[in-house]
């Protein structure tokens, strides 16, 4: 939806009998906030009158200089189809300012802008595909998830084993109300899971539209009796969630990435190679971004269509970084390590700034390659000179100290506060004892 005038807005609000505005926000770790006014303060929250306690959002404020400010940017206007059709409610994604009229520095919206700026001065416009996956779990009867999923089937299989074709339904047509354009819906391959793919859009709506796909995700399942979950791990022995990023850069309406006359290239650009070029180099560095949480790093194992290494391909699902076939506008380039935990603003942020980097220095990615690299002995991979994503948590961290485009990407604000809240969170984990220690250790020492 294009910006709305304040009267355009008034008149749509009185049309569709609003009576309240959710008006939403991402945190810094990727959860949607949201404070609810009534079309009463509409005015006031337009006019930047509306503040919060900044020092209560994790990874916003101070408790010094606590107050913040959202301003709502009125082209994300929506209705909220799961709430009542009388007195009904709507949400606008808001931007979040400090209280001098100054952009928040630790807004992930505000951070993902600034990258996107940066492209179009290159003449560039981003464009990014998420493919949303996750899984039903059923809940208790006071509505809480329990750890059982809802069905056993697995990839593309149909009802009756695939359960959650009336829960997709729903979900699917709540989003069509909602604006999303739906390309592909079905079960994936581990029990109990589903994927939603809906087309991908410019940078900073498509990461406002993957957290209201979340929201709706979570709100619809819950109106079924089930519980859905992006966690990127829940079984061990059976595939993860990820969040695929197909991600292309257009100039001039043009996609950048094809180029028509290269025969030996599979009619892939110098452009295309160069921003795998910067992907590739920066992924030790982005990965605590794309993976934030201990369980992400559970996913990052063999076997599971998980990417483990860093390396690029035309045609297999083993690698980091996917050139999927489609070319013409389709061209895109797919990264395969985020998972939905990832702050669609931050990681898209991280990914464009590493594309960047490797267009303005003409990096030159290593061969592709075309072998199962879960398949390959470790000798292979270094023969074929295949380094490793980070395996854990720590690793990550480490990696991310070193980065610093990283750093230039996510400012100062964020980049300090997410090390230190991670490592904080590797600690915690760490302190704990496992069941599998106890399982494997306790009747052996
Ligand atoms: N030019 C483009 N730029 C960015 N994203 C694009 C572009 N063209 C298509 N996409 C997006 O890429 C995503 C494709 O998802 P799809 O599930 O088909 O990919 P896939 O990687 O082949 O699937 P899977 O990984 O599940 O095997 C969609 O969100 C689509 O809109
Ligand atoms: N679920 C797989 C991806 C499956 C796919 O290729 O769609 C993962 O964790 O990465
Ligand atoms: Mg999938
Ligand atoms: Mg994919």
């Amino acid at each position: 939806m294009s910006d709305l005038t304040r009267e355009e807005l008034k008149e749509k609000i009185s049309d569709l009998d609003i009576e309240f505005i959710r008006l939403q926000f991402t945190d810094v770790f990727g959860i949607m906030k949201s404070m609810s006014v009534t079309v009463d303060e509409l005015d006031a929250a337009m006019d930047g009158e509306l503040m919060f306690d900044g020092s209560s959002i994790d990874g916003f404020a101070r408790i010094e200089e606590s107050d913040q400010v959202l301003i709502p940017d009125t082209s994300t206007f929506n209705v909220m189809p799961w709430r009542p059709s009388e007195k009904g409610v709507a949400s606008m994604i808001c931007d979040v300012y400090n209280t001098d009229g100054t952009p928040f520095e630790g807004c992930p919206r505000n951070i993902l802008k600034k990258a996107v700026q940066e492209a179009e001065e290159m003449g560039y416009e981003f464009n990014v595909g998420p493919e949303g996956e996750f899984f039903l779990f059923h809940t208790d009867e006071k509505g809480r998830p329990v750890f059982d999923v809802h069905d056993t089937a697995g990839y593309f299989d149909l009802a009756p084993y695939d359960m959650g074709e009336d829960a997709r339904r729903s979900i699917i047509l709540t989003m069509k109300k909602m604006g999303f354009r739906i390309e592909a819906s079905h079960h994936e391959v581990a029990k109990g899971q589903h994927e939603i793919d809906f087309k991908y859009d410019e940078a900073v709506t498509t990461a406002d539209n993957w957290m209201t796909f979340k929201d709706i995700v979570k709100n619809i399942a819950k109106n079924h009796g089930l519980y859905a979950t992006f966690l990127p791990k829940p079984f061990s022995n059976d595939n993860g969630n990820a969040m695929h990023c197909n991600q292309s850069l257009f100039k001039n309406g043009e996609n950048a990435f094809y180029d028509c006359n290269d025969q030996e290239n599979g009619q892939l650009s110098d452009i295309a190679y160069y921003y795998i070029g910067g992907l590739l180099k920066h992924a030790k560095g982005m990965t605590l971004v794309a993976n934030p949480i201990v369980n992400s790093y559970k996913r990052l194992l063999p076997g599971y269509e998980a990417p483990t290494n860093i390396a690029w391909s035309t045609k297999n699902r083993s690698t980091l970084v996917r050139v999927p076939a489609s070319r013409g506008c389709s061209t895109r380039i797919e990264l395969r390590n985020p998972d939905p935990t990832a702050n669609p603003y931050l990681i898209f942020a991280v990914m464009l700034k590493a594309g960047l980097e490797g267009i303005k220095n003409k990096i030159t990615p290593p061969p592709d390659i075309e072998e199962n690299i879960f398949e390959l002995s470790l000798e292979e991979q270094q023969k074929l000179n295949v380094d490793l994503l980070p395996r854990d948590m720590y690793e990550a961290i480490n990696e991310m100290k070193k980065d610093s485009l990283v750093r230039e990407a996510l400012g100062e604000h964020v980049y300090n506060l997410y090390l230190k809240a991670k490592f904080d969170e590797w600690v915690s984990y760490n302190k704990q004892v496992h069941d599998w220690e106890i399982d494997n250790y306790l009747s052996k020492y």
